[in-house]
């Protein structure tokens, strides 16, 4: 038995159905833990006891050659027969207790976990490590669970905060979508995945040593320090200073670069919010098709997603997911989200698709997103006067879905999760017209593109590392304060006699808005 603590960061399950033809076993095995696999589990699933027990040993031999534990799955009779480092147990497979008394003192147990109280019970049972999944679909296993999405494994993993128990995430996991799942499935408490457990992307790979290093360095670099977009949650005093600054820099970036907002909208708002997007100097194109989501990504300076008239998930869900790739900013609007079920199920499944980069929505919206009852909803509308301690609740939830929260009212709210954020401009017509809220999530989309358009030009972001290049608390406070001074700009008019001349004003205050206006009308106050 090894005697080194074990490293689970890359966690090879094997799966010799899913070999290439031609591909050796034994050598992909070897490969992969030339490329980084830090830890193997030999999967059998159909095969006769001698001919695991010759696998298992076989794969052993490789596995301490290089210094790299092996665990078996389900049978501890083989473990013991060919002195493996421990044990995969599934739900249904022989409990803790019994496989912890019949293997060697120091084995390593481990348990399938898709449930908080299945997390739960691995605690009060003494596991070593937990397996949570399945992440994503996967076709490497029959009995397949229901599907967590990155968002459900960090809840998984929040039960773990304060115990020694490890925890590897696996299901459908690839290079591909690995940053994805490690940047959404942290605790509330920092606390991020100990490893992926991977399967196909590398039993099939014609080449698993490059495969499993992407892996590896992928896992290397998230964890090396946490998100630069998390980044200004300092509490220097000239903070606020900081970040209005920083903001206006942000107008005058977009209107040199002119970036292309893609959005995918309601339309109710349509026209006014492609009429925003101009008005602030970048291109909007409002698309839908799922078709042309890859090629839109790879142009497009940032997407926004606001579900007010849902005709368009799968486009929405396909946008999401390409924008992610490219490490394009992605604004989601889960406009009333409260009203219905069908709602909240959509943004669930929005939000375990893809990795927003910020979310805007009224109390009422935020409120159904962070589970609470203080606000209720009226429609698209939100209700009363709001969150008795609104500071923590965006912060909260900034914490819990990983990215910017955003909530508007009279006061605006934003949080990166450290450092809360109050805006005190506007004008009360701005509640009088409708789709004011959407045309902040356009903004704050705009503005994010202006962010992301920086990060990309000055090379500070290490693609590696982040799903999204740019200061996206900076983008979320720039676009609501565009709005918001232009509204109070618009409703000081003369020309503005109520709600039917207010929109127009509103537009043309956008277009004449500068970095200078900004700085000066700004009114923002910091919650460290
Ligand atoms: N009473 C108010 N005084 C000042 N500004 C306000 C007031 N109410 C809303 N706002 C501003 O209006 C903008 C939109 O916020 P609001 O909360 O009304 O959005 P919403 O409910 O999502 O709107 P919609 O559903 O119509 O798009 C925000 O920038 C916010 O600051
Ligand atoms: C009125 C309305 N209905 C669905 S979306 C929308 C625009 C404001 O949110």
């Amino acid at each position: 038995m090894l005697t080194n603590a074990p490293d689970y960061s890359v966690y090879l399950v094997t799966g010799r159905d899913l070999l290439p033809s031609g591909a050796d076993y034994y050598q992909v095995i070897e490969q992969a833990i030339k490329g980084g696999a830090t830890i193997v589990q030999v999967r059998e699933k159909k095969c006769q006891t001698w001919d695991f027990l010759e696998i298992a040993s076989r794969t052993k031999e490789i596995c301490h050659k290089h210094n790299v534990p092996v665990l078996i799955n389900d049978r501890v009779d083989i473990a013991l027969a060919i002195e493996a480092d421990g044990v995969h147990l599934g739900q249904e497979d022989m409990p803790i207790s019994i496989a912890r008394k019949l293997l060697p003192k120091g084995s390593i147990i481990g348990v399938s976990c898709n449930s908080v109280e299945d997390a739960r019970n691995a605690v009060k049972d003494g596991a070593g490590y937990v397996g949570i999944g399945p992440v994503w679909f996967t076709q490497t296993k029959s009995d397949l669970k229901p599907t967590l999405g990155p968002r459900g494994a960090g809840e998984i993993l929040e039960t773990l905060s304060g115990t020694q128990i490890k925890a590897v995430a696996i299901g459908g996991i690839k290079s591909s979508n690995v940053l994805r799942l490690l940047h959404g499935a942290v605790s509330t408490s920092d606390r991020p995945l100990d490893g992926v457990a991977v399967v196909g992307d590398i039993m099939a790979a014609q080449d698993p040593f490059a495969a499993t290093l992407r892996l590896s360095e992928c896992y290397k670099a998230f964890t090396k320090s946490p998100p630069p977009q998390f980044s200004l949650g300092s509490n220097a005093s000239d903070l606020s200073q900081n970040i209005v600054s920083h903001a206006a820099t942000l107008l005058k970036t977009i209107r040199e670069v002119g970036p292309l907002v893609h959005q995918i909208t309601n339309n109710v708002v349509m026209n006014q919010s492609a009429n925003a997007t101009l008005a602030l100097g970048a291109s909007p194109i409002m698309a839908t098709a799922v078709q042309e989501m890859e090629d839109l990504s790879k142009v497009s300076g940032a997407l926004l997603i606001n579900f007010g008239t849902i005709g368009d998930k799968l486009g929405m869900l396909e946008a999401g997911k390409c924008a992610n790739a490219t490490r394009k900013p992605i604004v989601f609007d889960p406009v009333a989200i409260g009203a219905t079920q069908h709602r909240r199920s959509a943004a669930n499944e929005l939000l375990s698709a893809w990795q927003a980069s910020v979310i805007k929505g009224n109390p009422a919206e935020i409120g159904a997103l962070a589970n609470s009852a203080e606000v209720k909803t009226l429609g698209v509308d939100s209700l009363g006067s709001g969150f008795a301690d609104p500071a923590n609740l965006v912060r909260r939830l900034a914490k819990k879905e990983r990215c910017i929260i955003a909530m508007t009212g009279k006061k605006d709210w934003v949080s990166d999760g450290k450092v809360a954020i109050c805006i005190n401009n506007g004008h009360e017509l701005l509640s009088k017209i409708t789709g004011s809220g959407c045309m902040v999530g356009t903004s704050v989309a705009t503005f994010c593109a202006g962010a992301s358009a920086v990060a990309t030009s000055a090379s500070t972001y290490d693609d590696e590392r982040v799903l999204v290049r740019g200061d996206m608390l900076a983008g979320a406070i720039g676009g609501i304060l565009a709005i918001t001074v232009a509204s109070e700009l618009a409703a000081s008019r003369q020309d503005v006699k109520g709600t039917g001349t207010f929109l127009p004003a509103l537009i043309d205050e956008l277009y004449n808005l500068t970095p200078e206006k900004l700085v000066d009308r700004a009114q923002i106050e910091i919650f460290g």
